[in-house]
């Protein structure tokens, strides 16, 4: 930063992808700013991916050690969420302090300004009473925040967020959970296994609503099998709090509220683009996200990367699109984003893996559709497994073009299956190339044969 308070890019936010960005740009020899309003590494490390994977991994471990007396003898395991929560607070975000990620930036030749940053024009961000002009430009990288829906009731009360849920020392006795998605079925699973009673309300008529139906309907089975109570298709009326005991009162329930004492909302996540001046620049504060061209510009020497981008909320997509951004703005060619393959891993027990189109997408873009489904257990390596080998494999096939253009892999490691689907999706392998191609015996990957061959 010079005397006059300029660098060469500013990075709004260092997330996942705002932290790639600042680095990957000062590694190449620019002088960079980075401000950060909490802690760098965003919300991926201290209140989502991560310490969510972590709970995932321990309560995937007790029930596969109820899957012991089917198989293998007989298996005595008490929960301890104290354990779940060390590790988080340990391993994972050691005690949400970002100095290790700090020293990681700054070791690259990135600054940090630590504050909140707000575009005032182009190529100029303030940060409290600082201003930092940027030679080159700025990029955003603000991620979103948790969606609180208009429920009456709901915002005087004590509901919990997904960090609330990351920070949980103890395990609440009962807990509702507003909002199917993903964050609602992973975190539900991970609290039921645990011995927490938990209701799920969700208002689309399947959990996994952005998902292959089939995708929701085994989510539902599995959250079943784990004693957790899901009400799909189910609004809440209003939410009380009564200094205990949350009551939420939805139109599925005739005979009372449900009560529990948490409450979190997983409602989805929104951006809010007008805390970023994004006006500043040209561009709409009221949108829902930054609209971007294929090299993530969003303006005139204003770039946007990440969840506030609105083209898939994952660590992966920021970090993909942050590579596209640092390319253009050190003035290498490279392609343009494409999202045509886009995967996304649900990670509850069985995974639910998905990329591309889901068959419904396909119809409405007017392709001429193939699919083909099937379950897991109907290969060798599920019938093996035994109990936990709930899955499917499902393919959708631009029949015109002969190419996959979306898949699901739900199962045991589903998401590493994926991997295969979402290399043909995105390299358009021919369908009839996969199917004289070689499967290994017996594996998960299997199935992926023969729902080819059941291509209808
Ligand atoms: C519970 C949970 C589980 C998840 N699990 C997965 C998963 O398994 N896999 C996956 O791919 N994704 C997962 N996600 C999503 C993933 O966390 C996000 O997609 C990812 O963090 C987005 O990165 P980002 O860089 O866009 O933004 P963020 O990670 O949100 O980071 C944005 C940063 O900008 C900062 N900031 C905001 N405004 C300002 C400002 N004005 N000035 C300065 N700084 C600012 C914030 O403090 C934050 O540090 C999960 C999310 C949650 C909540
Ligand atoms: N494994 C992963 O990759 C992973 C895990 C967790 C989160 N995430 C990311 O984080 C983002 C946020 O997760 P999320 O689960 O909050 O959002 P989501 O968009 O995945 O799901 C939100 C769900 O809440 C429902 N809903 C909204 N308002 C409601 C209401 N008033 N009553 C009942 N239901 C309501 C929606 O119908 C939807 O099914 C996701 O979009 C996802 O991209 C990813």
């Amino acid at each position: 930063m010079d005397s006059d308070g300029r660098v060469d890019v500013v990075v709004v936010g260092l997330g996942p992808g705002g932290e790639y960005a600042a680095g990957a740009l000062a590694e190449a020899g620019l002088d960079v700013g980075g401000v950060e309003a909490e802690l760098v590494g965003g919300e991926c490390p201290y209140w989502g991916c991560v310490p969510s994977k972590m709970m995932i991994r321990a309560g995937d471990l007790l029930a596969e050690a109820g899957r012991v007396p089917a198989l293998a003898g007989t298996a005595v395991v008490t929960p301890d969420w104290g354990r779940v929560a060390g590790r988080i607070r340990g391993e994972a975000t050691d005690g949400w302090n970002d100095r290790a990620a700090v020293d990681r930036l700054t070791s690259k030749g990135a600054r940090l300004v630590r504050g909140r940053g707000r575009l005032a024009g182009a190529r100029r961000v303030t940060v409290g009473d600082r201003t930092i002009e940027a030679r080159r430009g700025v990029v955003l990288a603000a991620g979103t925040r948790p969606r609180i829906p208009a429920v009456p009731g709901l915002r005087e009360t004590p509901y919990w967020t997904n960090r609330d849920a990351m920070a949980a020392k103890e395990l609440p006795a009962s807990m509702i959970v507003l909002g199917g998605g993903a964050i609602g079925v992973e975190l539900a699973q991970v609290f039921a296994r645990f011995g927490c009673a938990v209701t799920v309300i969700e208002g689309q008529d399947r959990l996994l609503s952005q998902e292959e139906p089939e995708a929701g309907e085994l989510a539902a089975a599995t959250l079943a099998a784990d004693g957790v109570t899901v009400l799909t298709g189910a609004r809440a009326l209003d939410v009380r709090h009564d200094g205990t005991l949350f009551s939420v009162r939805t139109t599925e329930d005739d005979s009372g509220p449900r009560r529990a004492e948490r409450l979190l909302v997983a409602a989805g996540r929104l951006a809010d683009l007008g805390a970023l001046g994004v006006e500043t620049a040209g561009l709409d504060p009221a949108a829902r996200a930054v609209a971007t061209d294929g090299q993530m510009r969003a303006a005139d020497g204003l770039w946007a990367v990440g969840d506030l981008t609105g083209r898939g909320a994952f660590t992966h997509v920021s970090m993909y699109q942050a590579q596209i951004a640092v390319r253009d703005i050190l003035g290498e060619p490279g392609p343009d984003a494409d999202y045509r393959a886009l995967p996304r891993v649900t990670f509850t027990d069985p995974e639910i893996g998905a990329v591309g189109l889901t068959e419904r997408q396909a119809r409405e873009r007017g392709l001429r559709v193939r699919t083909g489904v099937l379950p897991l257990d109907s290969s060798t390596r599920g019938w093996v497994h035994g109990p936990g080998s709930a899955g499917f494999v499902k393919l959708v096939e631009d029949a015109d073009r002969g190419v996959l253009v979306g898949a699901t892999s739900a199962g045991p490691a589903g998401g590493e299956v994926l991997y295969g689907l979402n290399v043909a999706v995105h390299a358009e392998v021919p369908v009839h190339r996969l199917q004289h191609m070689i499967y290994t015996y017996p594996t998960f990957h299997r199935t992926v044969e023969a729902a080819l061959g059941a291509l209808r």
